[in-house]
Parts: structure tokens; sequence; C-alpha cells
């Protein structure tokens, strides 16, 4: 970020998770909010998830390749308008696979066929409780990008809900890459920062898309 007295620097948060703070350009940004756009319009858009408890979840999200739904995927959006799920783009695929290779290394990236996007829109009230991405019937590396305000980015262990943890601050363009050892970790959104959104980028709140390998 512009400003900066010390550039944000590379770091393993945990064993094969890792914080790679401003891996997307400003255009590569702008890209991809403006494709995110695109897909969080209907049928099959952005949508309000339910939680089988009757909670509803505060991040709206839209899913591209295989719908996500509480708890488990679907090829349509079985809790929503029951349209088609959207396709996931090959572009997606290739910039999962440059992200695991740039975090973990070129073999991590090699059989990562990625085919799930889920994409999380967060106002300044949303969070997102702590929980494990477990639905998945592979063992390939989550890659999530953020764009718009910064948020805390809480990254557990793979025991429970509880500490410890580590409190990461995602920001526009940031990766963070979870797998090996950390693949079934938990993690959540306690705080999304408003405001802190690059002017630039032309977003108010945060968008977050995580790139799945479904196994399905
Ligand atoms: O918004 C984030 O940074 C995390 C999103 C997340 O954990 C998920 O979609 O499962
Ligand atoms: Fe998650």
């Amino acid at each position: 970020m512009e400003g900066e007295l010390f550039p944000r620097a590379p770091r393993e948060i945990a064993p094969g998770a890792v914080h790679l703070p401003d891996w997307l350009g400003a255009e590569e940004q702008r890209e991809l909010l403006r494709e995110c756009r695109g897909w969080a319009r209907p049928p099959a858009g952005l949508r309000t998830v339910r939680t089988p408890g009757g909670g509803t979840m505060t991040a709206r999200q839209v899913c591209l390749g295989w719908h996500w739904y509480p708890y488990g995927y679907a090829r349509t959006v079985v809790d929503g308008d029951g349209a088609p799920v959207k396709p996931f783009p090959a572009r997606l695929g290739e910039l999962g696979r440059r992200a695991v290779a740039d975090a973990l290394g070129a073999p991590a990236a090699r059989d990562a066929a990625y085919d799930i996007a889920l994409v999380n829109f967060y106002d300044a009230d949303a969070r997102m409780g702590m929980h494990r991405d477990s639905d998945e019937q592979a063992d390939a590396p989550v890659v999530s990008l953020s764009l718009g305000d910064t948020c805390v980015f809480r990254f557990g262990t793979t025991r429970g809900r509880t500490r410890p943890w580590t409190d990461v601050e995602l920001r526009s363009g940031d990766l963070f890459v979870f797998g090996g050892p950390s693949r079934l970790a938990y993690h959540g959104v306690p705080r999304v920062h408003p405001g802190t959104a690059p002017p630039e980028l032309g977003l108010t709140g945060r968008l977050n898309v995580t790139l799945r390998v479904s196994g399905l």
C-alpha cells in the first residue's frame, strides 16, 4: 500500500497457511471487482444464506461452479431462486494455481483443478464466525482474495473454534492461502473496518473470493 513506512512482508501464519500482502495489483483488483459485480446479478446471484438453525449469515454470497449451501454443494441454487449455478471461469482456475505456486511453491499447485468460487460480500456490520471449509472432498489449498475494506481475518487451529489463533489484517489485493496441515483449520472474520477500501477501487464494503477444489 502506498504511504506504508515498511512494506508488509509475506508471512507463514501456520504450516501451510501463508499471507501474501498486495498480491493483486490495482488493475487486477478492478478487473476482479468488475467480474464480481456481474456474478452478483440474478439469476443465481448474490443471496442471503440461511443456516439450518434459523439464523442468517451477515455476509451475502454468490457461488460459481458449485453452489454452496449449509452444508453441502449442489448444481442449482437449492436454497434460493433454484437457477443453475454460474459456470466457474477458467481464468479463476489459472489465478488459483498461480496463487498457490506463489504462496506454497509450484509442486503444491500442480494438480489443483479449481472448480468452485465463493464470493462473500461484507458490509460494515457483516462478520463470519469461526468455521472450517470442510464440505469439499479434496485437500487442495483454499485460495482467498480480498477486495475493498480491510478486515480482521482470524486463523486458528484444526482442533476447535477457540484460541490459539492469529489475527491477520487482510487488505484489498491481499492473498491468503491455506492448505496442507492447515487446510481444515478454523477461521473467521470478526470485524471489517468500514471506509478503508482504496478510494480508486470504487467499492464500499469488502469482497472476498475463495477458490476451492470440490473433489465432486
Ligand atoms: O471473507 C473471508 O476472508 C473468509 C471467507 C471464508 O472463510 C469462507 O468463505 O469460507
Ligand atoms: Fe471459510
